[in-house]
């Protein structure tokens, strides 16, 4: 399949670097995304992890869930109907076939995900990451590996839908972060190929 190329209509893919990242709003009408946002929130069975930082556990600031047909993550739950027909929606704009997809609870501005990359060796050095999201709309930044001063940042809004291109985790690191502003729940699905 051949990765969509950009998304040519005006709006915040203007300015981005488009070898990176592709975003479109309005994958999802808003009555389609109410609903979809009001049912992952009542029916994901949502866990709260631990992270370990500086030999410390924390407790990750946002609930998640696994879905898919891969038996490489612990607790990987099986599709559900809506996931499946979501993935049949962004699989030919990514050009990529999924086989697991994380969904991440951002419950209020409190809830957040600190500076990293998903390059983690399952999914190999340059996956390619569908994004789509639900609910509050929050600002998602990328800053440069190397040079901190080169960074972007976009408004992922209820019901859109964000590409993370191949290069983009091997020299960027991307984030969402808390807000001291009054924030209503999110849901983001990453859409990813474990191999
Ligand atoms: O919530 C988002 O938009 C991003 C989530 C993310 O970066 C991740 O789960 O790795
Ligand atoms: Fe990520």
């Amino acid at each position: 399949m051949e990765q969509l190329a950009l998304f040519t209509e005006a709006g915040q893919s203007n300015g981005l670097p488009e070898h990176l990242l592709a975003y479109k709003a309005g994958l999802f009408s808003k009555i389609e995304s109410d609903a979809l946002l009001e049912k992952f929130i009542r029916e994901t069975p949502w866990k709260q992890t631990t992270q370990k930082l500086w030999d410390k556990e924390y407790l990750t600031p946002r609930l998640t869930c696994w879905y898919g047909e891969t038996d490489r993550i612990a607790g990987t739950l099986p599709w559900t109907t809506e996931l499946q027909a979501i993935r049949a929606i962004v699989e030919p704009l990514a050009g990529i076939k999924y086989n697991s997809v994380l969904l991440n609870y951002y419950r209020d501005g409190n809830d957040s995900v600190a500076w990293h990359s998903d390059k983690e060796s399952i999914m190999g050095s340059q996956p390619v990451i569908a994004s789509v999201s639900f609910g509050q709309v929050r600002s998602f930044d990328i800053r440069c590996k190397s040079n901190h001063k080169e960074h972007y940042s976009i408004r992922l809004e209820h019901g859109s839908f964000l590409l993370m291109k191949s290069g983009l985790q091997e020299h960027w690191e991307h984030r969402i972060a808390k807000s001291t502003q009054a924030m209503k729940a999110r849901v983001n699905l990453t859409f990813r190929l474990v191999l």
